[in-house]
């Protein structure tokens, strides 16, 4: 079970204006009693985003992840076992007496924890789990209760804590291993849209979270979002590809360079599988190796970058 309770390591980072934007009209939106969701392309920034403004809370925080095979027992809760209780009372020698009870354990789901004791829960990719065991997510933000469906319980719902609230993310339909949602669902939620950054605001997370400089961070988000462009869609090395490449040229000492060919190797084998699926040629990873030197290149030595 992962439950957030004590400070979270992870920094976000809001240098633009953007997402600043974005984080504060969401939590205008959860303090109103509404659910957001944050829906955009893989590596946009989407589970980041929601962590930070459920730390915007200040209560305790529930992860959860969708998947497919997430059900009622992993949300309501189950009865994990038996627990016994023996007595044996042979205080006269003549007498003895044995007393054995024994009763079920029943365990809290992650929904049902949170739900009964107020929590910001974020349910990070709730479209990989089947709409049917979404469903539950109806009755708790048209009803304030959770359904015990399915349990042997004898309460036939809990009521919402009045500081329970949800964050939502998905990535769009079009992406694999996704259900599509339904409207009923979505109908109750505020759908935000998040984009990718500009390759200076993706610079600037970058000097902030790796042992590299500003000018640094540029030259290879530069390089990223220039491969970006070649893609269709929304296709193409997110950010997460970017701090891959600062991070282990930091680590290992690699310089910063797109002339050099350690870096240019670097960046071949982090962004060459990505460009290549999305590029429609007769020899895609040819062409993409091809389109990462010429990039690396342009990018030149870091002191050719321009900071705007
Ligand atoms: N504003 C930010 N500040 C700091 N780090 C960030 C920020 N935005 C994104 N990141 C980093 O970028 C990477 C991708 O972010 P995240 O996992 O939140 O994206 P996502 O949109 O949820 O991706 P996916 O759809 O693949 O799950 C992570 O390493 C995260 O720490």
């Amino acid at each position: 079970m992962t439950v957030l309770k004590t400070k979270m390591k992870r920094n976000f980072i809001t240098k633009d204006a953007g997402t600043e934007a974005l984080l504060s009209r969401s939590l205008q939106y959860l303090k109103a009693g509404y659910p957001v969701h944050f829906t955009g392309p893989s590596g946009v920034g989407k589970t980041s985003l929601a962590l930070a403004l459920a730390k915007k809370r200040n209560r305790p925080v529930m992860l959860i992840h969708g998947n497919h095979e997430l059900n009622n027992q992993d949300l309501i809760g189950d009865f994990t076992g038996y627990t016994s209780k023996k007595m044996v009372d042979n205080y006269i020698r003549s007498v003895y007496k044995r007393e054995e009870n024994v009763t079920e354990t029943w365990k809290d789901g992650r929904l049902l924890e949170a739900v009964k004791n107020g929590y910001t829960l974020v349910y990070d990719e709730f479209t990989r789990s089947k709409p049917s065991t979404n469903n539950i997510f109806l009755s708790i933000l048209e009803e304030g209760v959770l359904p015990l469906y399915g349990t042997k319980l004898t309460d036939p719902f809990v009521r919402v804590h009045p500081e329970f609230s949800v964050i939502f993310t998905s990535n769009p339909e079009e992406y694999a291993g996704v259900y599509q949602t339904q409207d009923a669902l979505l109908d109750r939620l505020i759908t935000m849209f998040v984009e990718r950054k500009d390759s200076s605001s993706e610079a600037a997370i970058i000097a902030d979270k790796e042992d590299i400089s500003s000018v640094q961070a540029r030259l290879v988000t530069d390089i990223v979002s220039r491969l970006r462009e070649k893609c269709k869609g929304d296709q193409g090395p997110s950010l997460r590809a970017s701090l891959m490449i600062a991070r282990i040229a930091s680590e290992e000492d690699i310089a910063i360079d797109g002339n050099q060919e350690a870096f240019q190797k670097l960046c071949i084998d982090i962004l060459g599988h990505q460009v290549s699926r999305c590029l429609e040629t007769e020899e895609p990873l040819k062409e993409a190796v091809s389109l990462i030197q010429e990039a690396c290149k342009s990018a030149g030595a870091p002191q050719a970058v321009k900071e705007n």
